[in-house]
């Protein structure tokens, strides 16, 4: 194991899935994952349905046993059974585990109990748990009224009471309308603040975007990118997008001299409406002035950054979401 040093970058791994393959039956699920998560980081899982992204968090939790590979959390591998290794994580699966018949806190109760928390210990941290989630003051209310968001930031409390290293969430929007959403983002912002380290899964490119410093984009069990957003980022054609709307729809000639300027990647459009494709955001201004010069009346303009939602299309061929 490395030793801590703020000298060795390596020193702040804390989770390091080496080559993780798993299958069921004639499925290969999983096929030589690796990635690692250090201290403080946020590491995004992202792929479509079916990638393997609930699979791998499931080796990495030890509810399954991985056909090959090795994971290991602060040196110590992680197998099936009860582990000090496995005491560091906690998960927030994709289903929902709550009692609806027992209120928010005695949920919580029961779960820190599951966790052998006892006692003042017990008591302090449901209420540091519900705080966090912004939950306090529905500490008596049954779950069976909570908004699916609500639920969803029960879950994560239930998973901080011991107090983990790690915190995993397995596609923690699934069901939650956008005002929860950010109040999910919300409680995982405060836990970045906390310098906790954590794993997110989710097929949604903006989430994964707005949460991870890194991201590790997964298909058909294999890891095709593992890298910071601003490394896929240079990875994508354009980097910057100029959308036009013209008079009129525009003629061959012309979409085809817009094709040819320099700095421009693509052009789509649908009537009078182009979206153009940039290299840098600095190629905005002469494509402007191409239009202007080709006597071109622009009706409206606007330009943006690319999404890193294209990438996924651009490493596969094929769109995240189908
Ligand atoms: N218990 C199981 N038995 C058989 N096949 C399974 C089982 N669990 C998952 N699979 C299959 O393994 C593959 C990976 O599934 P997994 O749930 O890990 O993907 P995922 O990326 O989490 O997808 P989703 O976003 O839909 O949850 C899929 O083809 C899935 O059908």
């Amino acid at each position: 194991m490395l030793q801590a040093s703020a000298d060795n970058p390596e020193a702040a791994v804390i989770l390091s899935v080496e080559q993780i393959s798993k299958a069921y039956g004639a499925r290969q699920a999983v096929d030589g994952v690796s990635f690692k998560v250090r201290r403080g980081q946020t590491v995004g899982l992202i792929g479509p349905n079916g990638a393997g992204k609930s699979t791998t968090v499931a080796l990495i939790c030890g509810l399954l046993r991985a056909d090959a590979g090795r994971i290991t959390l602060d040196g110590e591998v992680i197998g099936q059974g009860a582990s000090a290794a496995k005491q560091k994580i906690g998960f927030v699966p994709q289903d929902l585990a709550l009692y609806e018949e027992l209120s928010a806190l005695e949920n919580l109760r029961l779960f820190g109990a599951l966790y052998g928390l006892k006692g003042a210990q017990l008591k302090q941290r449901c209420a540091e748990a519900l705080a966090l989630v912004n939950l306090s003051d529905r500490a008596a209310d049954l779950p069976s009224g909570f908004s699916g968001g609500m639920k969803r930031r029960l879950n994560i409390a239930a998973a901080l009471l011991h107090d983990p290293r790690l915190l995993i969430l397995d596609e923690p929007t699934v069901g939650v309308d956008p005002q929860s959403r950010n109040a999910i983002f919300d409680t995982l912002e405060a836990l970045q603040a906390q310098g906790r380290s954590l794993i997110y899964t989710s097929h949604y490119m903006e989430e994964v975007e707005r949460l991870a410093d890194h991201i590790v984009i997964i298909d058909h069990g294999k890891v095709l990118a593992d890298e910071t957003p601003a490394a896929l980022f240079q990875r994508l054609p354009a980097q910057a997008a100029l959308q036009v709307e013209l008079a009129g729809e525009p003629s061959a000639e012309l979409l085809s001299g817009v094709r040819a300027l320099n700095g421009v990647t693509g052009v789509e459009g649908t009537g009078a409406t182009l979206n153009i494709g940039l290299a840098a955001a600095t190629d905005a201004a002469p494509v402007l002035g191409w239009f202007n010069a080709q006597g071109q009346t622009l009706l409206h303009f606007a330009t943006a950054r690319t999404s890193l939602e294209n990438i996924f299309l651009n490493l596969t061929g094929r769109s995240l979401r189908d």
